[in-house]
This record gives C-alpha cells, structure tokens and sequence, in this order.
C-alpha cells in the first residue's frame, strides 16, 4: 500500500496542495486529475522521491518512504516527461540498459517488449530518428520488462495514437489486475473496461 500523510507542495510561494492524504491499495488504477498548473507532476515527482515535499510523508508497506530508500525504488517505476531515453541509442541499447540497470540480460524479453509498442523493425534506429510517438513508445516500452509493483507514470499516453492507448490502457488494468499500482496523469479520455478508475482531483491547492 503507498501512503500519502498530510503532503505540502509550495512552489514559487504558491500552495499547490497543503494536507493531501490518500492511501492506494495493490489493485488500484488512480489518475491524477487537474487543469495545466495544478500540481499533478509536482505530486508525482514527490511520490517517485524526485522532488521533495514541504511537509507530510510517504509510506509503502506501512514503512516510511524516507527510512528505506533503496527498498522503496527497487518497488517503483517512474517514467515522467524527461523519459530517460538516450537520443543517441537505439530502442534496443535503451531497453538493454534498462535491463542492466536491474542485473539482467535477457534479449528474448526486450524484442518481446519492441514488439508489445510496435518497434520491431526499428530496433536498430537512433531515437532522434524516430518519431514522437515512437520516442515515447520507447521509454513506455520498459514498462513490460519492469517487474516493480508501483508504476507512476506522468502523461504515459502523450503523443500516442488511438490504438496504443488502449493497448496501454489494457496493460495498466492487467498490471492493477496482478495486485499492482499505476498511478498517472493524462489529459486524454481512458476508457477501462475491467477495472475502474480511482481519480485524485487537484485543483487550485484543493484536492478530492
Ligand atoms: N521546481 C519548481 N520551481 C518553481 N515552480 C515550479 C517548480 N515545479 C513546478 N513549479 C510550478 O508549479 C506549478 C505546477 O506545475 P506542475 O508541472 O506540477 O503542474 P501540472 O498539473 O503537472 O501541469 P500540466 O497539466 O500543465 O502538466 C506550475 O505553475 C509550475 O510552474
């Protein structure tokens, strides 16, 4: 369960929530909801550990986010707007890094994962060659190789067409599904057929 105690944003002498609590439970699909402005990223750099709060705490697992550091990022994916995707390197070197970055090399996963978002045949294109859906197809496609419990995705669905937002869409409810976490925000219409969608409204330095 990640818990949210009593979390303070300020920013530029601005309250963009004061007092925010929340607790979601494995299963659970949250959006974050909120015009332009409104703290949604601030709120999920602050969960991810990104970006510091100005008062409140994190729990996961009941243990504060703040005494287990290590634990906590090892159970979390965070994919933000900077979406850690080297231009330079092809889909298959970044996904290849990913996997190194949790000790593992396992190619049979990555081209399974290419093939998930649509890249297969673009494996071996530099990623400033590639279009701006496909660059966030890229970084999206971490997500079937990411075995964390906790994903907190900021505008996962930005620059993708139609049918990558279902397809996406499906991956979230069958990770909610497998007793995980996706917290997000998007600006676009998601329709879950399997598992409803828990929204956390910002609005103005009030939440509901
Ligand atoms: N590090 C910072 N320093 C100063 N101001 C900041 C900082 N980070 C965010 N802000 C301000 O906080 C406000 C909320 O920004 P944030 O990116 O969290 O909004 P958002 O709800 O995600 O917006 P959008 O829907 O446009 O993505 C903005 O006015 C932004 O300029």
């Amino acid at each position: 369960m990640l818990e949210a105690q009593g979390l303070n944003c300020i920013r530029d002498e601005r309250a963009l929530f004061t007092g925010l609590s929340f607790a979601i439970h494995p299963g659970e699909l949250v959006q974050i909801e909120g015009p332009n402005g409104a703290g949604k990223t601030s709120l999920l750099r602050i969960l991810a550990g990104l970006a510091s709060s100005d008062g409140g705490d994190i729990l996961w697992q009941g243990e504060s986010t703040r005494r287990n550091r290590d634990r906590y990022n090892h159970s979390l994916l965070y994919i933000g707007h900077q979406a850690g995707v080297k231009a330079v390197l092809t889909p298959f070197e970044n996904l290849s890094f990913f996997q190194k970055s949790s000790g593992k090399k396992d190619p049979d996963a990555i081209w399974s994962a290419l093939s998930q978002v649509g890249l297969v045949g673009y494996e071996d294109v530099p990623v400033a060659q590639l279009s701006a859906g496909q660059h966030r197809r890229v970084a999206l496609a971490r997500l079937w190789l990411s075995d964390a419990p906790l994903w907190i995705l900021d505008e996962p669905l930005t620059a993708i067409d139609k049918q990558g937002v279902e397809h996406l869409t499906r991956l979230f409810e069958q990770h909610a599904e497998k007793v995980g976490i996706v917290i997000l925000t998007t600006h676009q219409d998601m329709m879950s057929t399997r598992c409803p969608i828990r929204k956390i409204k910002l609005d103005g330095g009030v939440w509901r």
